[in-house]
């Protein structure tokens, strides 16, 4: 052993040697991380190796992203572990990058465990911006573009008359009418029938798969996310695969049953229009998807559409019960334009701008994507107005924030359906805001749209809504977690305005009932 081993491996050198490699290391880190963090958005600083995680509420951490923005300025940007996330706080700011510069904007971060493992690239929504993904969202624009969504009206219509009723006979159980109505919309569009109830067993099992995806996506929950690493050793030590890969068989078999299901309708000739239909007879040739890929496609309406469009008219109904002047001021439009003897139909649409714009302030005073949905990732390096945000970056336009903007939305805490009145910025007038930004914008927005704008006319012409008397009003702050975001339970008077209301929504389940039967298996 030379002399300088020999002291350095005495216990005090061996000690204060240990010390000095860990202080130059930490130097090291933090000289890099400076020089890189230097010209990046302003943000709160991070500590080595964790980021700014430890800053992170596990609860709503839109609220600290919003916080961040008031204090650092529209573009923010902050490290989860070594991962760079730039938070944007203003639609300006996602409009120019996410929008404008899509083409770099348009990725996804890794998902190993949920994406990779579980759904073996086959779910789009967590998809990277590749030519798979290209071909499930072809199809998914194709499926449920403008004039797509409207073959669909009649469905939404119909299933409308059994929510009036729903809300008519059993007022209390408003939440679970509007997820129904919500589910039943969603199967009958992708499969072609509708479901009775939310004991279905169609739904449970695609809510048993959706909340096993649920699970596996929690950050920190799997340590292969932070060390991919992990994937190369041999499969049999890959313990973290075994669970994925049993729900993943499961999965698959759902997926392609449904589809088979719809092959039978097809065969017998009593098929509803629907996706799978229209995927199945253009077949593999136009739509570039295999079987298993196209039944993948099919269940993505089932995640992505029912908590959002039943999430958005539950914060309408809580709006309303603190706002009756709202209420009042839609009703007058409605008895002016429709009167008492029939529903509002979407051929109203133009001559209730009242209504329109009621919609259009719910979807922005709670946004239920309150995080912009599915974070972006960026693909290249890039500058915006000085900053530096490099490739690889996660990117959130975070809607809480955005919507609360008050330069855009004066008084934002307010319930104003007025602001989409008085505007003149035309992106207000076609508010598409909370549906997300260039390629990754939401492919389902005209039938939500379709949805909710019925689902709001109709109500309001019905029902009164109200607090219930004696009791506190509902916190219109009680909301969930997760990435989409809705009221807790909460307690309202739903009425029929009158007598003749309540004929009307009687006659009109009545007629509706024959025609949902050939929606039924
Ligand atoms: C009120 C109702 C809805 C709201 C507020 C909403 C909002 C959003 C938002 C903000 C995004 C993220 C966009 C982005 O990444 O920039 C999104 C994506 C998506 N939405 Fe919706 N959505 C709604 C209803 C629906 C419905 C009914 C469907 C299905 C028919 C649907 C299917 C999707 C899909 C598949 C994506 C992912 C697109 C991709 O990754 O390329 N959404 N939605």
């Amino acid at each position: 052993m030379s002399p300088i081993t020999q002291v350095l491996s005495s216990t005090p050198y061996r000690d204060l040697a240990f010390v000095a490699v860990a202080v130059v290391a930490l130097g090291v880190y933090y000289f890099f991380t400076h020089l890189k963090r230097k010209d990046m958005p302003p943000g709160p600083p991070p500590a080595p190796f964790v980021g700014n995680r430890h800053q992170l509420p596990k609860a709503k951490p839109w609220r600290k992203f919003t916080e961040w923005n008031a204090q650092y300025g529209p573009v923010v940007s902050i490290y989860l572990g070594k991962t760079p996330v730039i938070v944007l706080g203003t639609a300006q700011a996602a409009w120019d990058l996410l929008e404008k510069r899509s083409n770099i904007y348009s990725s996804r971060p890794r998902f190993i465990m949920s994406g990779e493992i579980l759904s073996e690239n086959r779910r789009g929504l967590m998809m990277p911006n590749n030519a798979p993904w290209r071909k499930w969202r072809k199809v998914l624009n194709t499926g449920f573009h403008n004039r797509a969504a409207d073959t669909y009206k009649p469905i939404q219509s119909l299933e409308s008359k059994r929510l009036m009723w729903d809300l008519l006979t059993q007022p209390e159980g408003f939440e679970t009418h509007l997820q129904r109505y919500a589910a039943s919309v969603v199967v009958s569009v992708t499969y072609g029938r509708r479901i009775e109830s939310l004991n279905e067993w169609i739904v449970k099992e695609n809510d048993a798969a959706m909340e096993y995806l649920t699970s596996v996506n929690i950050p920190g929950k799997y340590a292969v996310e932070s060390f991919p690493i992990l994937l190369k050793l041999p499969r049999w030590m890959q313990t973290f695969r075994k669970e994925a890969e049993e729900r993943k068989a499961k999965d698959i078999e759902l997926y392609t049953s449904l589809v088979n299901d719809v092959k039978a309708k097809m065969e017998d000739g009593t098929c509803k229009p629907c996706l799978a239909k229209e995927l199945l007879e253009a077949g593999e040739e136009k739509t570039g998807l295999d079987e298993l890929a196209l039944a993948y496609a099919c269940s993505t309406p089932f995640g992505a559409g029912i908590e959002t469009t039943a999430g958005t008219m539950l914060s309408m109904i809580l709006a309303l019960v603190h706002h009756p002047e709202v209420l009042r001021k839609a009703q007058e439009e409605l008895d002016h334009v429709i009167g008492p003897d029939r529903l509002p139909t979407y051929e109203d649409h133009e001559s209730l701008p009242y209504v329109r714009a009621t919609c259009n302030e719910a979807l922005r005073w709670r946004p239920v994507a309150v995080l912009g949905g599915t974070p972006h990732a960026v693909t290249e390096d890039d500058w915006y107005e000085g900053m530096f945000i490099p490739a690889g970056s996660t990117v959130f336009a975070n809607l809480d924030g955005i919507m609360r903007d008050p330069v855009m939305f004066p008084d934002p805490d307010n319930f104003l359906p007025e602001r989409f009145l008085t505007t003149t910025d035309p992106r207000l007038k076609d508010f598409d805001l909370p549906f997300g930004w260039g390629r990754r914008i939401c492919p389902g927005r005209h039938l939500s749209s379709n949805s909710i704008f019925l689902l709001a006319a109709r109500i309001m012409w019905g029902f009164d809504i109200r607090p219930v008397k004696g009791e506190p009003l509902p916190d219109t702050w009680d909301y969930t977690d997760g990435f989409n975001s809705k009221p807790r339970p909460f307690r309202c008077v739903i009425e029929p305005r009158s007598e003749k209301a309540r004929k009307v929504i009687e006659a009109e389940w009545e007629g509706a009932k024959e025609a949902l039967e050939a929606w039924s298996w």
